[in-house]
């Protein structure tokens, strides 16, 4: 049995992502596959309450930036590994390069301590293809700011989602085989064009 594929969503809080996850899901079904959505921190029980406590709580950056892959180790055992063994293909909501935007690009964490986590928490997986929803703070902003509450991340100040972005667009640069930058300015539709078109080369290059 071919082993399903891991396709992971990025970008600041605001871009848009999530609004196209359940988007992407039903094209991968569409073709035939067995999709299992996820998302980070979270996806397990342990996940979402430490997710809770992420979200929340302030803390020292190494605890949250431990925290972040302590709640990825228990997903990947859980749910990401056992459905790609399975061949079911996984969709996340976020995964390690959050915490290399977030952490290191926004907070500062050196990438080192966060290469070192990532070599202990997931050695030898990496998505297939990372989704990185790209738009200028102030439309991410504004977006925000017309519907919810905010939590802790999305509270904070301009400068940090200016670094969170740039180092979101440097691993792209970093990673080319599995980074498509997608230009969330544009319409639901537009961007749901360009979806369908990635997905379905993915799934031909798949068959
Ligand atoms: N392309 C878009 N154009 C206009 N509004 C959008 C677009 N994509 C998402 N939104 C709206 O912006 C808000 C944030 O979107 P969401 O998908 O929750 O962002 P994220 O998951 O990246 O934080 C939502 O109200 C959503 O309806
Ligand atoms: C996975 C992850 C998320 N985060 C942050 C980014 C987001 O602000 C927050 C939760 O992500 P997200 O689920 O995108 O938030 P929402 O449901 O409000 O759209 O956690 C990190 O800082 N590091 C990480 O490793």
């Amino acid at each position: 049995m071919a082993s399903g594929k891991f396709i992971t969503f990025e970008g600041i809080d605001g871009a848009g992502k999530s609004t196209h996850i359940g988007f992407v899901a039903e094209l991968l079904r569409q073709h035939g596959l067995t999709v299992v959505a996820t998302r980070e921190p979270g996806g397990t029980a342990l996940g979402e309450a430490l997710r809770e406590v992420l979200l929340h709580q302030k803390m020292h950056l190494e605890t949250e930036a431990m925290l972040m892959f302590a709640a990825r180790r228990e997903h990947l055992a859980q749910v990401i590994e056992p459905a790609l063994a399975r061949g079911d293909w996984v969709i996340s909501d976020r995964f390690s390069d959050a915490t290399f935007a977030y952490q290191g690009g926004g907070r500062q964490l050196p990438l080192a301590k966060l290469e070192a986590l990532e070599q202990w928490v997931h050695p030898h997986l990496q998505p297939d293809l990372t989704l990185l929803f790209d738009v200028p703070l102030e439309v991410a902003r504004t977006r925000l700011d017309a519907t919810r509450t905010l939590d802790k991340f999305e509270q904070e100040k301009a400068d940090f989602f200016a670094a969170t972005r740039a180092e979101y667009l440097r691993r792209a640069a970093q990673f080319p085989e599995r980074f498509q930058i997608i230009d969330a300015t544009r319409t639901i539709a537009e961007i749901q064009q360009t979806l369908a078109h990635i997905i379905a080369g993915l799934c031909k290059a798949d068959a």
